[in-house]
C-alpha cells in the first residue's frame, strides 16, 4: 500500500469520544482543518463504516479498536488514545497494518494520584458510609472505624507514574509507603520495595492498585488475595476494571473482611452516560464509586489533548515515532527543501538491501537514512531530493515485505 503526500485538508481525522478541545485547536494550529469531532463513542458497525474514510482517528478507553476495526481501516495511518490506557486498541494488529499508536503517558497522572489520596482519607475515616447515612436522614457521630491516615501503611501495586507520585503525596501527610512492582523500581521518598505480592497485602492498611490491564494482571486481586489482607484493610482500583475480582470483592464487603473499598473501574463499564451502571458493589455504602474519571480534570484533558495532537501532527509532518506504543520509535529532524519517505515493512532480511539497491539503480541519492526494527516491522525513513522522491516512492512500494510507503514533501 502506498501513499502520494496529501494536503493537510484532504488528511482527514476522526475525533471520538469528547476529546478536550485542545486536540481540536492545536490540529487546527498545524493546518488539519478536515476534522470531524464526535462527543461519544461508536457501535461497532458504525465504528467500521467511519474508520473506513479517515487519515488518524482519536479515541479515549471506551472505543475498542479490534483487528475487526482495524481491517476496515484502509487508510488509517495512526491512532491517538488521549488517556494513557492503550489496552482498548489491539496493538499488535496495528503494528502489522503500519498503523502507529500514540497515547498520553503522564498528563493525568497527577489527577489519579489527587483522587486515590482523596479517597484514601475518606475511607480511613469512615466518611462515605456516614455521607450516605446522613442522606438517609441517619446521625452516626461516632468515632468508631475512623483512623488518622498519619503512620498507616499504604500499599501500592504497580509503582510506575501514578504509584511514585501517589506515594509521594502520601508520605507527606504522614503514611508510610511500600510498593510491589514486578521490576526492580528507584524507589522516590522513604517507600520500599516488598518482594513479593502476599508480603504487600499482608503489611499495608491501603492497598492502591496502578498496574496496566495485562494477562497478568487480570484478576490480580481476588477471594485468595483479599484473605491474606489485613482485617479491615481498605481496597481503592483506579487503574483497569479486570484487574480486580468484583464478585471476590462484593463478598469481602459483605463479610466486612474490609472496612471500604473505592473503585474507579470496572470490568464492563456503561459505554455511554445514558446506560445504567450495574454492580454489586451499588449496594455497599462504604464504597466509593466513580465511573472510570481518575483522569479526568479539566487540566489533564486539557494537556492530554495538546499531547496526543501534537503527536498525531508530528507524525503526520515529518514521521517522527518518538513514544509510539506500538512502532519502532524514531526521532526525525525537520524536513527542509527535501522530500521524505517513510517505509514500514515486514522485519526480514535483505529489506534495506533491496532499497538501497534500487535506488542506486535509479541514481537516486540518499542524503539521510534512519532505521529502528523491532521483532515484527522495520520502520525506514530516507530523505531524497524532491526531484527524485516519485520514482523513489514507486521503487520502495515495491520492495518485497513492504507494508506502507508514503512520502511528504
Ligand atoms: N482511572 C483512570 O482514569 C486512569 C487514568 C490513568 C491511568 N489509568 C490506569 O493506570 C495504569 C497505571 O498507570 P501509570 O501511568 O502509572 O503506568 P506505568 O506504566 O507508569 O506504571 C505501571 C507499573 O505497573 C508495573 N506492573 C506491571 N505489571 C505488574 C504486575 N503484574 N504486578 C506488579 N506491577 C506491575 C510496571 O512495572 C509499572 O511500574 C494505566 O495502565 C491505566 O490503565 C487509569
Ligand atoms: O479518558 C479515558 O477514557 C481513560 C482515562 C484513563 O483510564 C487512562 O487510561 O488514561
Amino acid at each position: 500500500m502506498s501513499k502520494v503526500s496529501l494536503s493537510k485538508d484532504k488528511i482527514k481525522i476522526l475525533l471520538l469520544e469528547g476529546v478536550h478541545q485542545s486536540a481540536v485547536e492545536t490540529l487546527k494550529r498545524n493546518g488539519y482543518s478536515n476534522i470531524e469531532y464526535l462527543k461519544t463513542s461508536l457501535p461497532e458497525n458504525e465504528l467500521i463504516e467511519r474508520i473506513k474514510h479517515v487519515h488518524f482517528v482519536g479515541i479515549r478507553s471506551r472505543t475498542h479498536l479490534t483487528e475487526t476495526v482495524l481491517n476496515a481501516a484502509e487508510k488509517l495511518v495512526a491512532v491517538g488514545c488521549f488517556c494513557i490506557g492503550t489496552n482498548q486498541v489491539d496493538l499488535d494488529a496495528a503494528k502489522r497494518r503500519g498503523i502507529a499508536v500514540f497515547n498520553a503517558p503522564f498528563s493525568n497522572t497527577r489527577s489519579v494520584a489527587e483522587l486515590v489520596l482523596g479517597e484514601i482519607l475518606l475511607l480511613l475515616r469512615g466518611i462515605p458510609k456516614r455521607n450516605a447515612m446522613a442522606h438517609r436522614g441517619q446521625w452516626f457521630k461516632s468515632a468508631i472505624g475512623s483512623f488518622e491516615a498519619r503512620g498507616k501503611t499504604l500499599g501500592i501495586i504497580g509503582y510506575g507514574h501514578i504509584g511514585t507520585q501517589l506515594g509521594i503525596m502520601a508520605e507527606n501527610i504522614g503514611m508510610k509507603v511500600e510498593f510491589y512492582d514486578i521490576e526492580d523500581k528507584l524507589t522516590l521518598g522513604n517507600a520500599q520495595q516488598v518482594q513479593n505480592l502476599t508480603q504487600l497485602l499482608q503489611r499495608a492498611d491501603v492497598i492502591s492498585l496502578h498496574v496496566p490491564e495485562t494477562p497478568q494482571t487480570k484478576n490480580l486481586i481476588g477471594m485468595a488475595e483479599i484473605e491474606v489482607m489485613k482485617q479491615g484493610a481498605i481496597l481503592i482500583n483506579a487503574s483497569r476494571g479486570t484487574v480486580v475480582d468484583i464478585d471476590a470483592l462484593a463478598e469481602a464487603l459483605q463479610h466486612e473482611k474490609l472496612a471500604g473499598a473505592a473503585i474507579d473501574v470496572f470490568p464492563v463499564e456503561p459505554k455511554s452516560n445514558d446506560e445504567e451502571f450495574v454492580s454489586p458493589l451499588r449496594e455497599f455504602d462504604n464504597v466509593i464509586l466513580t465511573p472510570h474519571v481518575g483522569g479526568s480534570t479539566q487540566e489533564a484533558q486539557e494537556n492530554i489533548g495538546i499531547e496526543v495532537a501534537g503527536k498525531l501532527t508530528k507524525y503526520s509532518d515529518n514521521g517522527s515515532t518518538v513514544t509510539a506504543v506500538n512502532f519502532p520509535e524514531v526521532s526525525l529532524p525537520e524536513l527542509s527543501n527535501r522530500s521524505r519517505l517513510l517505509h514500514v515493512h515486514e522485519n526480514r532480511p535483505g529489506v534495506l538491501t533491496q532499497i538501497n539497491q534500487a535506488f542506486a539503480q535509479h541514481g537516486i541519492n540518499i542524503a539521510a537514512q534512519y532505521l529502528q526494527t523491532d521483532d515484527c516491522i522495520g520502520y525506514v525513513v530516507i530523505d531524497v531530493d524532491s526531484d527524485h522522491s516519485e520514482v523513489a516512492l514507486k521503487e520502495l512500494s515495491a520492495v518485497e515485505g513492504t507494508i506502507r510507503a508514503r512520502i511528504l514533501h
